[in-house]
C-alpha cells in the first residue's frame, strides 16, 4: 500500500494552525487542543462538531445564488478545511458534484483569473523551465496523486491558458470525495505554456504567462523536464494528463505510458466509462454488442479512445479486429473517416472506413461525409458525441435512427452541459421516448409521456478516482488497458438498468464511494494479474482498498 491516512506530521501552532487546511478544525478544536496548540483566545468559545460546522456550511452555500457564487464559496472552504469541505460535499454529493466540477468547473477555468483568491497546487511556468525540480523539491510532504493540465482543451471551452487549473484541482476534489485518497497526498498542477487565446491574453487580470503557446520541440522538453523531475522527486506518483489537445495527448501518452505509473483521463477514463455504461445500455436493451453498428461523432482523444475500447471488447466477444473496426464509423470536423482521406494520422488511418464501401453510398469522396449520410447509409445503433459541438444530434438524424432502431444508444458526451451535442429532452422527444440516453454533464430525469427517464452522467469522474484508488491501495507501477477494461466491465455489473428497464444505467451519485470501491477492487485484482502490481490474497486487497479510503473526519 502506498499511502497512510495520516496528516503530514506538524508541530504548527496558533495562526498557522489554523491557516493550514488540512490541520485546521475551526471551532471544532477541543479545549484541550486549544490550549496544546496555542488557540485560545483566537476562535470563539462555543465548541462545534463536524456535523454542526457542516450544516453551518450548507446554510452559508444555500445563500449563494448563482452556481458560480457556490463554486467560490466551496473552494474557499476547501483552501480554510479540507475535512469540513469533504464532509460537507459527501453529504450533499448530487447537489455539490456539479459545483465542484462539471459543468461549473468549465466556468470556473474561463473566470478563473478573475475569481482567484489564493493559490493551490504548482503552476510550472514556460520561463521557470529551468528549475522544474527545484519547485518540486520544496514539496514537503508525500504526493500519491498529481493530475496535470497545459489548459489548452478545457472541457468543449477550448484554450483557456493558465485558467485550466480548475480542472486539476475539480478532478482531485473527486479522487478524495468519490474515491477516498487523502486530500494532502494529491497535487494538481499546470503547466503554463502560453496561451492561444485572444480573450485571455489581453485581460488586464490574466494571471497566467503572458506569451503565445510554446509548441513544437520546446513543448515536448518542457514536458521531459516536468516528468523527469516527477520521477525524481515522487517516482511511485499516479500522473493523470487530463485536458491537453488531442495530438499532444496521444503523443505524450505513447510517450510515457511504459516509463511511469500514467494515463490520460480523457483517452482511457472516457474510454472505460463509456464502454461500462455502453455494454450495461445494450444489455438492458436487451441487445449483444456483437450485433451493433457505431456511429462516432467526434474523432479526438474522447472519440478515438472509446472506439479503441469498444474495439477491445467486441474482440473480447471473439469478433476479428478487421470486422470490429469495420463496425465503427468515425467522424471528425472533415466527416466520416475513409481510407481515401489523406489528412489521416497513424493513429486514425487503420480505423477508417474502406472507400470502395462508402463508394456504394453514391457520394463524392472528395467532399466531406457528414452525420446525416452516415445514419442514412450506415444505420448506426449507437452514437456517440465527442465534439464540443452543441446541437450536433440533430432531429433529422435522430429521428432517423429511432427509425429502424428499436432502442438507438445515444450518448451525447461533450462538456459542459452547454456543449452537450443533444439535450436528453430533445432526444426523448424525437425518438418518441425509445432512446436509451447517457450524457457527459449532469442533466435532470426527463418526463415521457408520464413514464421518468433518469439520465445517466456517462464522465470519466465514475473511473479515474476508482483507478487511483486501485492503484495506490496496492502501489501499481504501470496503468494497462486491461485495468481500464477491468474497470468499464466492474462498472458494468453495477448499473441498475440492469435488473430495472426503467432504471438508469449508471448507480446514483449518492452511491459513489461504494461503486468506486467496487471498481477499484477490479482494477487492483487486475494489475495484480498483469503483474504491474505485487500479488496478495483477495482479503489482503480489500483491506488495503479499505485502508486507503479516507473519510473526513477529525484525527
Ligand atoms: N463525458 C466524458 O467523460 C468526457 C470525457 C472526455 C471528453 N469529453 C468531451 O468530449 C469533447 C471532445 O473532447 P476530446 O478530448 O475528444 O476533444 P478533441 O479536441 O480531442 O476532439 C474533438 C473532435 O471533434 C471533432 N469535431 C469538432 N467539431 C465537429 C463537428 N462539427 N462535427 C464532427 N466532428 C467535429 C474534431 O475534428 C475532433 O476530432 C469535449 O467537449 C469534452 O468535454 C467528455
Ligand atoms: O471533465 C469532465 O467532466 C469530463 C472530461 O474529462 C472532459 O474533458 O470533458
Ligand atoms: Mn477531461
Amino acid at each position: 500500500m502506498r499511502s497512510g491516512k495520516s496528516h503530514r506530521g506538524t508541530d504548527k501552532r496558533g495562526v498557522d494552525r489554523i491557516e493550514d487546511p488540512f490541520l485546521n478544525k475551526g471551532t471544532a478544536f477541543t479545549e484541550a487542543e486549544r490550549r496544546e496548540w496555542g488557540l485560545l483566545g483566537l476562535l470563539p468559545p462555543h465548541i462545534e462538531t463536524l456535523e454542526e460546522q457542516a450544516e453551518r456550511a450548507y446554510e452559508a452555500f444555500s445563500t449563494k445564488d448563482s452556481p458560480i457564487e457556490k463554486h467560490i464559496f466551496l473552494r474557499q472552504l476547501q483552501d480554510e478545511n479540507e475535512t469540513l469541505f469533504y464532509r460537507l460535499l459527501l453529504e450533499h454529493v448530487e447537489e455539490m458534484m456539479p459545483v465542484v466540477y462539471t459543468p461549473v468547473v468549465g466556468e470556473a477555468c474561463q473566470k478563473f483569473s478573475h475569481i482567484y483568491r489564493r493559490p493551490r497546487g504548482l503552476f510550472l511556468s514556460y520561463p521557470h523551465r529551468d528549475v522544474l525540480g527545484d519547485i518540486l523539491a520544496e514539496i514537503d510532504r508525500d504526493i500519491d496523486v498529481i493530475v496535470v493540465t497545459d489548459g489548452e482543451r478545457i472541457l468543449g471551452l477550448g484554450d483557456q491558458g493558465a485558467g485550466g487549473m480548475g480542472i486539476p484541482i475539480g478532478k482531485l476534489s473527486l479522487y478524495t470525495l468519490c474515491g477516498g485518497v487523502h486530500p494532502s497526498r494529491t497535487l494538481p498542477i499546470l503547466l503554463d505554456l502560453g496561451t492561444n487565446n485572444q480573450e485571455r491574453l489581453e485581460d488586464p487580470r490574466y494571471i497566467g504567462w503572458r506569451h503565445e503557446r510554446i509548441k513544437g520541440a520546446d513543448y515536448d522538453d518542457f514536458v521531459d523536464r516536468f516528468v523527469q523531475a516527477v520521477k525524481a522527486r515522487f517516482p511511485n506518483v499516479l500522473l493523470q494528463w487530463e485536458d491537453f489537445a488531442s495530438v499532444d495527448a496521444e503523443r505524450i501518452l505513447a510517450r510515457y505510458r511504459n516509463d511511469l505509473c500514467t494515463f490520460n483521463d480523457d483517452i482511457q477514463g472516457t474510454a472505460a466509462v463509456t464502454t461500462g455504461t455502453i455494454l450495461a445500455a445494450i444489455a438492458a436493451a436487451g441487445g449483444k454488442l456483437e450485433d451493433q453498428r457505431f456511429g462516432m461523432l467526434g474523432a479526438g482523444s474522447a472519440g478515438i479512445g472509446i472506439t479503441g475500447q469498444l474495439i477491445g471488447a467486441l474482440k473480447k466477444k471473439g469478433v476479428s479486429e478487421e470486422d470490429a473496426i469495420s463496425r465503427f464509423y468515425i467522424m471528425d470536423i472533415n466527416g466520416l473517416l475513409h481510407d481515401a482521406r489523406e489528412d489521416l494520422d497513424a493513429v486514425r488511418k487503420p480505423l477508417a472506413q474502406k472507400a470502395e464501401a462508402v463508394k456504394e453510398w453514391g457520394k463524392d469522396l472528395t467532399q466531406a461525409i457528414g452525420l446525416a449520410d452516415v445514419v442514412r447509409h450506415a444505420r448506426p445503433t449507437v452514437l456517440v458525441g465527442a465534439t464540443g459541438q452543441a446541437g450536433a444530434f440533430t432531429e433529422d438524424v435522430v429521428r432517423e435512427m429511432a427509425s429502424y432502431a428499436e432502442r438507438p444508444v445515444i450518448f451525447p458526451l461533450s462538456n459542459p452541459t452547454s456543449r452537450a451535442e443533444a439535450t436528453p429532452a430533445d432526444l426523448m422527444t424525437w425518438t418518441d421516448g425509445k432512446a436509451v440516453v447517457a450524457t457527459g454533464s449532469p442533466f435532470a430525469p426527463v418526463v415521457h409521456e408520464g413514464e421518468t427517464h433518469v439520465i445517466a452522467q456517462c464522465n470519466n469522474s465514475y473511473v479515474f478516482p476508482a483507478m487511483g484508488l486501485g492503484i495506490i491501495a496496492v502501489g501499481a507501477r504501470r496503468v494497462t488497458d486491461t485495468m481500464f477494461m477491468a474497470a468499464a466491465e466492474a462498472l458494468m455489473e453495477v448499473s441498475p438498468a440492469l435488473s430495472d428497464p426503467h432504471g438508469s444505467l449508471l448507480p446514483p451519485l449518492k452511491d459513489i464511494r461504494t461503486v468506486s470501491r467496487h471498481i477499484a477492487v477490479a482494477v487492483a485484482r487486475q494489475a495484480q494479474q498483469d503483474g504491474v502490481a505485487d500479488p496478495m490474497t483477495p482479503e489482503k486487497l480489500e483491506q488495503a482498498i479499505d485502508q486507503t479510503m479516507w473519510t473526513p473526519a477529525y484525527d
